[in-house]
């Protein structure tokens, strides 16, 4: 099959209706996102939800049961045709970073370089050793690097020929946290600079956060939502979304006009009109954020547990009614197991599930 023609960028890639399995067994069911011009995405999900098998479907190396994958305006992969994964101009990173041991590491970063010139390959090496942060490593090899380090040679490697999409899948998981932190936002200033799209896999909602322009958030092989992190952590669409993104509780409440719900913690209004008619009974997503420790509340509820946070106590605290709630507190705010305390919520919109 003739491969795609090269364009420097990436218009847009287009998944419809993906459909993807194993052994006439559906694994990914009717994915559906788009990914734009120099947006970095990210599949994040539990372990075992289908992300890697949709990632590598879009690589190539799964073929689909139904839909379409379009990669500006060209079908890449249908049910009946799939472009070759060396066609179409796809990079990749792994947890497993697998670069060549005895390979140099600028022989590591230029291996997809083949068909370029020796000046243009050693001009495209030495610039990513610089953007990378590895200026002066070119003769050093892969053992004697750190994990962090070994991970940036295998971006530039994956990134030198130009390719329209980077798929990384977990690139950070083998990292201890701190390196993680650093790393990261390093990565996206990297892809940014670069002007490249990017898909990263991951279960850690953290580093999905801190990478991706947009979010699809996945289990059981659905795609519940495809957002900005902010619409995913505030405004989820369905109550998977809502419980897997941060700590979250739903409490039991009634609607009692356009924008208010009573509940165990009084009358709680939002600044949108929610969409529920009066009287039904629903079920509010309050996050540890929302529910702050205030002595002046009439509302009072007794703590179960806590967990010092550096910055801040996260508290669950038990309601007058059994519910126990998430509440984050100042760390000068150190209460006792069993001691009652005030709370008051504070809810910029009011997110409801019907119960
Ligand atoms: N080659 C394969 N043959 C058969 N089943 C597979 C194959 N690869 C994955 N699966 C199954 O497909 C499902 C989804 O696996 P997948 O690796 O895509 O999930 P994931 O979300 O990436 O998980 P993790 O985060 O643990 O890697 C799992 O039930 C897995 O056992």
């Amino acid at each position: 099959m003739a491969s795609l023609p090269l364009h420097k960028t990436l218009k847009e890639m287009t998944l419809t209706n993906v459909s993807v399995g194993y052994d006439g067994g559906v694994v990914v069911k009717n994915a559906a996102f788009q990914l734009l011009e120099g947006q970095i995405g990210c599949l994040l999900g539990p372990s075992g939800c289908g992300k890697s098998t949709l990632l590598r479907a879009i690589a190539g190396f799964e073929s689909l049961m139904t839909g379409e994958i379009m990669i500006d305006d060209q079908i890449i992969s249908n049910s009946s045709l799939s472009v070759n994964p060396e066609d179409r101009h796809i990079g990749m990173v792994f947890q497993d970073i697998a670069l060549f041991p005895h390979l140099t590491i600028a022989q590591n970063i230029a291996f997809g370089l083949s068909s370029w010139s020796k000046e243009s390959a050693q001009e495209r090496v030495a610039c990513l050793l610089e953007l990378v942060g590895l200026a002066g490593f070119q003769s050093r090899y892969p053992h004697s690097l750190s994990g962090g380090q070994q991970q940036r040679v295998a971006l530039a490697r994956a990134i030198a020929p130009k390719p329209k999409l980077l798929l990384m899948d977990e690139p950070f998981s083998g990292l201890d946290a701190k390196l993680r932190e650093e790393l990261v936002p390093d990565i996206r200033d990297i892809l940014q600079h670069e002007k490249m799209s990017a898909l990263l896999v991951t279960h850690d909602q953290m580093e999905a956060f801190a990478m991706a322009d947009q979010v699809s958030v996945m289990d059981a092989g659905v795609i519940h939502q495809t957002g900005s992190p902010y619409q995913i952590y505030h405004r989820p669409e369905t109550r998977f979304v809502a419980s897997f993104i941060g700590h979250g509780d739903f409490l039991s409440a009634t609607v009692c006009g356009p924008d208010c719900v009573h509940s165990d913690l009084g009358n709680i209004r939002g600044d949108l009109d929610h969409g529920f008619a009066d009287n039904a009974l629903v079920d509010l997503l309050v996050r540890p954020d929302d529910i702050l420790h205030d002595d002046d509340s009439a509302f009072v509820g007794v703590i179960v547990s806590k967990w010092f946070r550096g910055s801040h106590f996260l508290y669950r605290v038990k309601l007058s009614s059994g519910k126990v709630v998430y509440c984050f507190a100042s760390s000068h705010h150190n209460h006792a197991l069993g001691q009652k305390i005030g709370l008051s919520v504070h809810l910029d919109h009011l997110v409801l599930f019907p119960r």
